[in-house]
């Protein structure tokens, strides 16, 4: 549920506005704490609060100009009375020049950061007021100077304070949007920042034939954007005189506006709570899943409806009545059962060994062949045979004619798919068809302070959380430019037999993006395609992804520091400028598998990960 707030320019009592906003259906009050004409404290009557009308007001801090000394003692003032008064949310006016915002920067980085834990301000939050306006609503009074002249201006003073606040978690942005907006790629950087809160004023509505305030279509979708941008948890504030019968309309129409299909999210009842979340990738070779994890696995219709199909037309394209497949790494047997299911819809015979090193799902296994896959007598369409052993070293009776295995990561590769399926080699056919038939993994820089920011928190216990890859389902993030393809593995039918010797699963890339406009990259997402069979595939691309499917989210690779990146426009004839480089490689030894990756444009990074010393994948 997004809540409303309304901002006050002023107020004589603090818990009679309270009050009155709350009965009107407002969720919280915004409201100065200093007289914006005379500098001095309004009577802030904190006394007559208790804890609940604490969270239910944020205090506004309008633009200073910081370079005098007056106002950063104001401000301090100020931040000092709200720690006082237990007010933790912070609405403060981004100022315009750079060292007003340095300034200003410093006064809060004391309070996030204080030298003794007695004057812990942790919880403090600060949200930077900042426009979302473009050059063409920008003041007379700015266009006359060149600088001001910029549809980034606004993003850049914002990319210039979270610097020096060394993207601090507790710092996210207030969004003033006035009705116009930016172009898509600016949009969209606006949607990969922390924003907590967006402030519309009244004059932004419309009015609709009955007289209430209503948001242009436009409008509507752009904040049907931020929601799932931010995954639900933003804020709307509401400013501004009465133009639409009463205030309390426009609370009513954001209640009414959370209930249309803008604000719906199919995909949000699975993953909700994960949004984000940075998560370290599964190793299904090395650790035994929990059943729990199956169940997640086991829920996704449209991954099993894509290995069905792919399955039925393996087993057409095999001309044999009896085929023998393997299942290798069969969890608790759904593509077990899909074999089962393509062979009966094909009208074949089909013995299937279903190959598992885990010995807690074996004991489910050998449940579901005597409950549903006919026992030791079988079906009419089938035959299953449970092996408890690592594929890699099974001497099987016999040879397979189709191995059927799903040992994809969210980079495709990560989860050591290509590592296990060497391991066939010795009991497959000659022109064994392999499904999976080959997988790419890609990756595409990011900006996101998000992301970013969770690992500055971990940093403080662990120095080497920017050396991990991380699994999330990524959200608040701005994708620099297109995925490109990084690696990609084949296990093309005549060639499984071929023994592990003749293969090389090192790789190398080094990869080029561009960036349309001025951006900061905190690291690279990576993403996975795979074929299956034919044309059946699975990707989390998300230009191909296949809608609903939500097994994997994708994975997030972060760099210790993060660099600016300029825009590269169509007029711009430096083909540096924009640029991003990064040198990714997928390094395999006896015992483990793992990546290294570095930038080599614009700046040049150390290599993260380095022998895999804190991320590896183990083999064992
Ligand atoms: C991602 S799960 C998929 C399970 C199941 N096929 C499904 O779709 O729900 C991968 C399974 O492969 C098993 N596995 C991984 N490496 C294996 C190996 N070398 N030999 C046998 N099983 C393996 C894991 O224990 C796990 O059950």
């Amino acid at each position: 549920m997004i809540t409303v707030g309304y901002s006050c320019n002023y107020i004589d009592n603090i818990k009679i506005s309270l009050d009155k906003y709350n009965e009107y259906g407002f969720d919280y009050i915004v409201a100065p704490v200093i007289h914006p004409k005379c500098s001095e404290f309004i009577p802030f009557s904190e006394v007559f609060l208790d804890g609940k009308d604490r969270n239910k007001i944020v205090i506004n801090i309008p633009k200073r100009d910081f370079r005098i000394q007056r106002n950063i003692r104001l401000l301090e003032k100020e931040l000092n009375f709200a720690g006082h008064a237990g007010i933790q949310n912070i609405i403060l006016e981004c100022p315009e020049d750079h060292e007003s915002i340095e300034n200003m920067a410093t006064i809060i980085n004391r309070k996030l950061n204080p030298q003794s834990e007695t004057n812990d301000h942790h919880s403090l939050a600060i949200s930077i007021k900042l426009s979302m306006a473009n050059i063409k609503m920008q003041t007379q009074e700015l266009r006359k100077d060149p600088i001001y002249i910029d549809d980034d201006y606004e993003w850049k003073k914002w990319n210039h304070l979270r610097k020096i606040m060394q993207f601090h978690p507790n710092i996210s942005i207030a969004l003033e949007v006035n009705g116009e907006l930016l172009d898509t790629d600016r949009l969209d950087r606006w949607l990969g920042e922390p924003i907590k809160f967006i402030i519309l004023s009244t004059s932004v509505f419309l009015t609709n034939s009955s007289k209430f305030p209503v948001l242009s279509k436009v409008m509507q979708l752009f904040m049907g954007q931020i929601n799932f941008k931010m995954a639900s948890n933003f804020s709307i504030i509401i400013k501004g005189n009465n133009l639409h019968g009463h205030i309390k309309n426009y609370c009513q129409y954001i209640g009414h506006l959370q209930k249309t299909e803008i604000f719906s999210d199919k995909l949000q009842k699975f993953c909700q709570y994960y949004e984000d979340l940075l998560q370290y990738p599964l190793q299904p070779l090395k650790d035994d899943l929990d059943s729990s994890v199956y169940e997640v696995f086991e829920t996704d219709i449209i991954k099993y409806q894509q290995y069905e199909k792919a399955i039925e037309q393996a087993l057409m394209d095999i001309q044999k009545d009896v085929i023998i497949a393997m299942v290798v790494g069969a969890g608790r047997g759904p593509l077990v059962d899909k074999a089962l299911r393509a062979a009966h819809s094909v009208d074949k015979f089909i013995r299937i060994y279903a190959v598992e090193k885990n010995p807690n799902a074996i004991i489910t296994l050998e449940m579901l062949k005597d409950l549903k896959w006919g026992g030791y007598l079988g079906l009419s369409h089938g035959y299953v045979e449970i092996v408890s052993s690592d594929m890699r070293y099974w001497s099987a009776p016999e040879r397979a004619d189709l191995i059927i295995s799903e040992l994809l990561g969210s980079f495709g590769d990560n989860e050591l798919s290509p590592e296990c399926l060497d391991g066939v080699w010795n009991y497959v056919s000659k022109d064994a068809i392999c499904i999976p038939q080959s997988y790419t993994s890609y990756l595409c820089p990011v900006q996101s302070q998000r992301l970013y920011s969770q690992l500055s928190l971990d940093r403080r216990t662990n120095v080497n959380a920017y050396e991990y890859a991380y699994v999330v389902h990524i959200r608040n993030a701005y994708l620099i430019d297109k995925p490109k393809q990084v690696f990609t593995f084949e296990h093309r039918r005549g060639d499984l037999h071929r023994p592990p010797s003749t293969r090389d699963n090192n790789r190398k890339k080094r990869l080029t993006f561009h960036s349309k406009i001025p951006t900061i990259c905190h690291g690279f997402v990576g993403y996975f395609d795979c074929c299956l069979y034919g044309n059946h595939r699975l990707s989390i691309v998300p230009s191909t992804q296949n809608s609903n499917m939500y097994s994997w989210f994708p994975i997030y690779f972060p760099l210790h520091t993060p660099f600016d990146v300029s825009g590269h426009d169509d007029d711009d004839d430096d083909d540096d400028d924009g640029k991003i480089e990064i040198q990714i490689t997928r390094n395999v030894n006896d015992i483990h598998v793992w990546y290294e990756w570095t930038i080599s444009h614009p700046i040049q990074s150390p290599i993260h990960n380095l022998n895999g010393k804190h991320y590896s994948i183990s083999l064992h």
